[in-house]
């Protein structure tokens, strides 16, 4: 890292470091000098100072998720952190922001040598100067660059950072360090798994390291071992984030098993199937000769298999990590030496040879699969006498405290194998997370078939579906609905919108059809027969079991597994991991477009090869698919895709293009076409699943109150059952939380209830309209009058939000006052735009036939002055680039093409495409969902 500059000099001007503000906002000197200078100098200046612009710069990302801006923030502010986050959740990204925010050095502790080397290439190649230290380090200049500065992350062992002399720390300090970390921060613990003596000895470095930020990070932390952790490093009135540990995108299953040929044959089966799809796969064992005998079974019938235990010398280790981590084998057979040291995102399958020693190392281990989010699956096989292993697992302990510790995680891996419940409600609850249902939906016990079975859920989703098909459709249509169909008649109806959309895809059509018969051979549903038509509808019994369920919960209905259903239910159980996969991974894909995922796979696996590193270091599998799906023509389109970073559009982006219009070429696809890849995260757990874990209890029962219960707002919030009465205004917040998250609102209901009328709406969408964002409420209050409150804008905002037009869902209540309002409409106002919903066509009325005051041809003519100044503007502004940035600068929200030319009417089309064109490969503006924003 160079030596802190005092001032930055631009043309004349000359300005103080001091001066410039390292925050989210644009720099001091930014703001003031923006007009005069090129684009080429607001760069440096950009690159400073935004943690955004770092996100998207250096890896691609265009936004945070949830808790790490949180964590980032807190770190360069300079206060301690405990990061306690599921795997794959992207901790890592938490010490790898502040370093090149505030260009100081990032300290990171790692545990081992081989998780340093795969961080730091990985980091490499996103253009960040990274290093490590550590006993394989073989170049002896990295201490003296590292000490002067020249890295902004380095990695270390926990012995380097105690032996390291206290010079190095005094001459680092001079030149600034940003934080020091300490990776798999559970080591610390004698109560965790994976207890390392020298992690003990990190404290004395607080000492050292005055007014330096410690953070410390794990995924698997139990509350004591947190408070370990926070004691052992002595962390300062620390941040703590504790996340969730689930891993939403992992399926888990658990088999007994026999050691024998038999079981071999079946098992090698099974990981071909995956290879064959180009799913990397550890295999865990917990024997060196089991380690031996799976891979030399994998060998015999032509898969290649790395192994990895403790016996083998380091060298051969090190080649066996680096050819998996590289793609160049597909699986790897190892002991639990293969453990935390694995960086490898795109890894599909886990199996457990062997009950493992804990609970903590089955999560970590399992944990190593799906870490880029797509799903993937964990198998577990035990043996019974896999649970008499505790003694040996002791070992050379000492301790009587560690011991036991190690007793009470083996039982609990057992009482995991054995477990005829949820898989993922077990675990969760083991590292303290309470999770409302007991059927996850994405384990074995949850998807177990049987002769016959309680299948209340499926006709719940079924009946609930033919219901908002309000009886206009045959059997064909809710089916395809549940199964998450995107057909242009789902489409055009918006039948996609529906929370209920892509809910039944862990079963095939012939399945839903099998069930829907059974429940019209029950009385649920009946069907109609008009012409050559079929329509079915819900009786009344089937409305009585709707009336009767929840999303969370329905009366029992047991019904017989059919004939039809046995087939396609065995086939479900038996493969489930690879129908997961199969379905998830190809999900929205054309065929065409299958074969050019392949082959740019293919061609990235090349790209690595000839650069020495790994394909996921240049991008996730994830981005691949994006490219896959959208083909961009232009460096600008490719940089917009999510995972695109700034290094790889610079050194790889003339070849991706070629490679691109290539494959596009020879497989008849267009370019630039629109990805619309939303499942490819697709698990089986079903979303209504997923909003009673977003939601916590008290707002669940808020919705359960109001919405089942019928109570009122003012009677929720006085309900005795509560210890004490919480705001009305709450209870609003709540229920809207719940309509966000899917769950069935009536919003005629809730209209009347708050007094949200077409006057109001139009008053607020006027306001808004003047204040010209969404993103805070309070300009917008301040432009309306004292009666309308947050509760109205809320609610107005929370249905354009989920695209409910007022009027369709009855949201607004008419008042003879509005039918005024509306008669005096005009057309000469532009579109109303909000926050996150920039151009939906939902808001288009020309398209829709929805509330008129959502239009702008319905607003009333006296808001028709916020638009003046700009139409009524005789100049004509071109568009430079310095012109557009600053413009830009001044919509945090993001504006459209349309917006864009409008403001620029000096300038045509072309040029100001053109421009955009420019500023987006080079990193200044980024689009999304056809909005251009600052980065
Ligand atoms: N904001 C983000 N947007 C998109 N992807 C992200 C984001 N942050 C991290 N990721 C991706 O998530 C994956 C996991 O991130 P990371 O390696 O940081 O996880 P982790 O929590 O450190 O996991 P582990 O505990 O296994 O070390 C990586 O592929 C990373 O690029």
């Amino acid at each position: 890292m160079a030596a802190e500059v005092e001032h930055f000099t631009f043309g004349p001007y000359k300005i103080h470091k001091s001066q410039v503000f390292y925050t989210s906002q644009l720099s001091y000197a930014m703001v003031n000098l923006r007009p005069l200078l090129p684009v080429s100098l607001l760069s440096f200046h950009l690159e400073t100072v935004t943690m955004e612009f770092v996100l998207k710069k250096y890896f691609g990302f265009s936004a945070f998720r949830p808790y790490q801006e949180e964590v980032i923030q807190n770190i360069i502010d300079k206060r301690d952190c405990l990061v306690v986050m599921a795997t794959g959740s992207g901790k890592s990204l938490c010490y790898q922001v502040p370093p090149l925010v505030v260009r100081k050095t990032g300290i990171v502790v790692s545990p081992l040598i081989s998780l340093m080397q795969d961080q730091v290439m990985a980091l490499k190649e996103r253009g960040i100067r990274a290093e490590y230290l550590g006993s394989a380090q073989t170049d002896r200049t990295i201490q003296t660059k590292a000490e002067s500065g020249q890295f902004d992350i380095l990695f270390m062992t926990p012995e380097k950072a105690c032996l390291i002399p206290t010079s190095f720390w005094s001459n680092l300090l001079k030149v600034g360090i940003c934080l020091f970390a300490v990776d798999e921060a559970h080591c610390i613990s004698e109560w965790g798994h994976d207890f390392r003596v020298e992690y003990k000895k990190l404290d004395k470095l607080r000492g050292v390291l005055i007014d330096v930020p410690f953070v410390g990070l794990t995924a698997t932390a139990t509350e004591k071992v947190q408070v370990d952790i926070i004691n052992s490093l002595k962390l300062e009135n620390p941040f703590v984030s504790v996340g969730s540990f689930d891993r939403a995108n992992l399926f888990y299953g658990v088999k007994p098993f026999n050691r024998g040929q038999h079981f071999l044959d079946g098992l090698v089966r099974e990981i071909s199937r995956f290879v064959a799809t180009g799913g990397p796969t550890i295999v865990y064992c917990t024997t060196i000769k089991d380690v031996e005998q799976v891979s030399k079974f994998l060998l015999e019938v032509g898969i290649k298999a790395g192994i990895y235990h403790g016996q083998m010398d380091r060298k051969a280790r090190e080649e066996s990590h680096r050819l998996f981590v590289r793609d160049e084998i597909q699986v790897m057979v190892a002991t639990v030496a293969f453990g935390m040291g694995i960086d490898k995102p795109n890894i599909r399958q886990v199996i457990h040879y062997g009950c493992p020693k804990s609970i903590e190392s089955y999560y970590q281990e399992s944990g190593r699969c799906g870490r880029d989010g797509i799903a993937s699956v964990c198998w577990l096989y035990y043996t019974r006498s896999d649970f008499a292993k505790g003694d040996f697992y002791c070992g050379e302990i000492q301790s009587e405290d560690q011991r036991k510790a190690v007793r009470k995680s083996l039982e609990a891996a057992e009482h995991y194998c054995l477990l005829a419940t949820c898989r993922r409600k077990f675990l969760l609850e083991y590292f303290g997370e309470k999770i409302s249902t007991d059927r996850c939906g994405n384990c074995d016990n949850c998807i177990t078939s049987k002769k016959e079975r309680d299948m209340s859920r499926e006709a719940f989703l079924l009946m609930a579906c033919i219901q908002s098909c309000k009886g206009n459709w045959g059997l064909n249509m809710p089916i395809d609905i549940l199964r998450g169909s995107r057909a242009k008649k789902i489409i055009d109806a918006q039948f996609d919108k529906l929370p209920l959309h892509g809910l039944g895809k862990a079963y095939p059509a012939n399945w839903w059809k099998a069930l829907g018969q059974q429940l019209k051979s029950r009385g649920y549903l009946k069907e109609t027969v008009n012409d050559v038509y079929r329509f079915i509808s819900v009786t009344s019994k089937g409305d009585k079991f709707l009336a009767s369920s929840t999303p969370d919960n329905q009366p029992p209905l047991v019904l017989p597994v059919t004939a039809e259903m046995v087939d396609d239910e065995e086939n479900t159980t038996e493969q489930e991991e690879n129908k997961t996969l199969a379905t998830s991974e190809f999900e929205g894909f054309s065929e065409a477009e299958r074969q050019f995922y392949q082959m740019i796979l293919e061609e990235r696996l090349k790209l690595a090869r000839s650069i020495g590193t790994a394909p996921y270091a240049i991008c996730g599998d994830q981005t691949i698919k994006k490219i896959a799906l959208t083909r961009p023509s232009t460096k600008a389109r490719l940089a917009n895709i999510d995972g695109v970073n700034q290094h790889l559009v610079t050194r790889h982006g003339d070849h991706f293009l070629q490679v691109i219009l290539q494959l596009s070429q020879q497989l008849n696809l267009t370019l630039d076409g629109e990805a619309n890849l939303q499942t490819t995260t697709v698990r089986k757990v079903s979303p209504l699943t997923n909003v009673r874990k977003k939601m916590t209890p008290a707002k669940l029962e808020a919705w359960k109150m109001w919405h089942e219960d019928g109570l009122s707002v003012q009677m929720i919030a006085n309900h005795t059952g509560r210890a004490a009465p919480i705001k009305e205004q709450t209870v609003i917040e709540y229920l809207l939380e719940a309509a966000q998250e899917g769950l069935p609102f009536d919003w005629t209901r809730f209209g009347e209830m708050i007094g949200l009328t077409h006057e109001i709406i139009s008053k607020i969408q006027a306001a808004i309209l003047k204040v010209g964002s969404t993103e805070k409420l309070k300009p917008i209050k301040n432009e309306l009058p004292e009666d309308i409150s947050y509760a109205h804008i809320k609610t107005y905002l929370t249905m354009q939000n989920l695209e409910k037009s007022p009027e369709a869902e009855g949201g607004a209540h008419t008042t003879e006052k509005d039918e005024l309002i509306n008669s005096s409409s005009d057309s000469s106002l532009p579109p109303l735009r909000t926050h996150g919903t920039p151009s939906g066509p939902v808001n288009d009325c020309r398209a829709q036939n929805h509330l008129p005051s959502v239009c702008e041809e319905e607003l009333p003519r006296k808001h028709q002055k916020v638009s003046e100044p700009e139409e009524g503007n005789p100049i004509k502004l071109k568009a430079t680039e310095s012109s557009l940035v600053g413009w830009l600068k001044n919509h945090d929200e993001g504006v459209t093409l349309l917006d864009i030319l409008q403001h620029f009417s000096g300038s045509s089309e072309d040029s100001v495409v053109e421009l955009l064109d420019c500023l987006e490969s080079d990193f200044f503006v980024y689009k999304k969902n056809g909005v251009y924003r600052l980065m």
